[in-house]
């Protein structure tokens, strides 16, 4: 039977020598647990960007990268157990991707603003 295991229990195994990664979504099957340990010399995309999320929900960024079927295949040898967290537990982990939309309004917004003041000027000298 497979484990369950919470967010701090996965947490422990933040390093090199001992490494468990988070991945899956609602749409995925759900977020289950991954020991990669074995497989950090193996990662096509190396260790460092697996080390980095060592201990932590990396859903994101597995999904980010757009990884094959084959991928996706290959982390069934690794899998540890389920992860016992809630929805908002889950959304929280994944809250500082999302502030990355309220900056990139901001970008919109300044350059918008910009492209008014120019054209303005334009208008006002011809
Ligand atoms: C157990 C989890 C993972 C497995 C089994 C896995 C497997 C693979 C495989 C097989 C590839 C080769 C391309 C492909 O088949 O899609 C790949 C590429 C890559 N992976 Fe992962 N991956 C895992 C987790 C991650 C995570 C969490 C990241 C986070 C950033 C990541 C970043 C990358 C990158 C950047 C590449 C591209 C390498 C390149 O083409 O130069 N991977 N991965």
């Amino acid at each position: 039977m497979s484990k369950t295991l919470t967010l701090a229990e996965v947490a422990a195994h933040d390093r090199e020598e001992d490494c468990y990664l988070i991945i899956g979504n609602e749409r995925t099957g759900g977020a289950k647990v991954y020991d990669v340990t074995k497989y950090l010399d193996e990662h096509p995309g190396g260790d460092a960007v697996l080390l980095e999320l060592a201990g932590k929900y990396a859903d994101d960024m597995f999904e980010d990268i757009g990884h094959s079927m084959n991928a996706r295949q290959q982390l069934k040898e690794f899998l540890v157990g389920t992860l016992d967290a809630t929805e908002e537990e889950l959304q929280a982990l994944r809250a500082p991707a999302h502030t990355g939309n309220g900056d990139s309004f901001l970008l919109v917004a300044v350059a918008g603003a910009l492209v008014a003041a120019v054209g303005g000027y334009f208008v006002f000298m011809a």
